[in-house]
């Protein structure tokens, strides 16, 4: 691979595992036939949702363009399909860039002063904008106005140049990184949260019907329960599934064939994968549940202290199977019961003992 096209995705390991959030090739390809297309055929964010058709409907009956937009919420949630979908709303054009993309404050004003009237301006992980690009934003946003600098050193002045109006709707999966002078000038901001199982089938099932695939009720819901709450996961696993049943079966999908067909992908029925399942039974097995500290545990299972801490960790812990505590990983009583272990006594989850490890 070429230096120059190393992104953040293939720089982190184990990006290309099957139940990741990150749009591996293959999601890349197939997503723009899944995507909703208005707010209508959008899944689940009922609150999301409902809020940004108010703030849509508004401008529209204004006659005006709509506030700038802030879609905050993990890898894989819908927030690039958000974009579209309110300039779709909008019936506006979209133009499509991302902070990483804008290393210069002219690379932006370039994009800006080229904008039409009421036009969206999607910048993904807009928290790796460059500091320059991000104030120049500011002023954007809040004025409609951008200082060009022509030239260099002492000779160099500030050209003013006034913008049409926009929206611009950022997108970012670390809110928290946001400096807030940026934050505040958004007129709205969506958290996109984790979709429960049951938006999770209509995404399947909605799906299906668009890959031409035949599923059952059960079979979607065998799917959605292993999909770790993101429907670009469900939309994976729903393609493996398909695989299976066209090469094994009559190609219809049912609980047994979805079952069967994630268990030879590793896909656990809580939607752990090899990995996560390889960190949870050393955890258990080998320091009895903890407290162990990360770098023991990693060696364990012969992973990168980063592949356990940043790929592995962040689910068991949303799961509630793992805890990070001040002197190390400890087992949740869950992850025993999770695995078919007993958990020794006087360990949490050993059932009526004392939490001494403050798990
Ligand atoms: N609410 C939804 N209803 C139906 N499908 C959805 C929904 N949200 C996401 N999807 C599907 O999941 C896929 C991933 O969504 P999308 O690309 O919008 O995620 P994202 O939040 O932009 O992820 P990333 O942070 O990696 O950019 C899309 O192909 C889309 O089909
Ligand atoms: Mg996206």
């Amino acid at each position: 691979m070429n230096w120059d096209e190393t992104t953040e995705d293939a720089a982190t390991p184990q990006a290309d595992r099957l139940v990741g959030a990150s749009a591996d090739h293959e999601d890349q390809a197939v997503e723009a036939a899944l995507r909703p297309k208005d707010l209508g055929e959008f899944i689940g964010q009922e609150r999301v949702r409902e809020q940004l058709d108010l703030v849509l409907r508004a401008a529209r009956v204004r006659g005006a363009t709509a506030d700038h937009v802030l879609l905050s919420g993990a890898p894989g949630l819908g927030k690039t399909t958000l974009s579209m979908i309110i300039a779709a709303e909008m019936g506006a054009p979209i133009r499509i860039t991302s902070g990483p993309a804008i290393q210069h404050a002219g690379d932006l004003a370039a994009i800006l002063s080229s904008l039409q009237e009421g036009e969206v301006l999607f910048l993904d992980e807009i928290h790796r904008m460059s500091r320059p690009a991000e104030e120049m934003l500011y002023m954007a946003m809040e004025d409609f106005r951008v200082d060009v600098i022509v030239g260099k050193g002492p000779g160099a002045t500030a050209i003013p140049l006034e913008l049409p109006p926009f929206t611009l709707v950022g997108a970012t999966t670390r809110a928290g990184l946001l400096p807030p002078p940026l934050r505040d000038r958004f007129g709205f901001t969506a958290h996109m949260e984790f979709y429960g199982p049951p938006e999770l089938e209509r995404v399947i099932h909605r799906s299906a019907s668009l890959l031409d695939v035949e599923i059952d009720t059960a079979g979607a819901a065998e799917i959605a329960g292993r999909a770790r709450g993101t429907p670009r996961i469900a939309n994976r696993l729903l393609r493996r599934v398909r695989d299976y049943a066209q090469v094994k079966a009559d190609g219809q999908i049912n609980r047994d064939i979805a079952s069967v067909a994630l268990g030879v992908y590793e896909v656990d029925g809580r939607g752990l994968d090899r990995l996560d399942r390889a960190v949870l039974e050393a955890l258990l097995k080998l320091f009895s549940g903890g407290p162990v500290g990360l770098s023991t545990l990693a060696v364990a299972v012969g992973e990168e202290r980063e592949t356990v801490e940043e790929v592995a960790e962040p689910f068991l812990v949303r799961e509630g199977l793992l805890a990070r505590t001040p002197r190390g990983r400890v087992a949740t009583p869950a992850a025993w019961a999770h695995l078919g272990l007993t958990a020794p006594q006087g360990r949490p989850g050993a059932g009526g003992q004392p939490d001494l490890f403050g798990a």
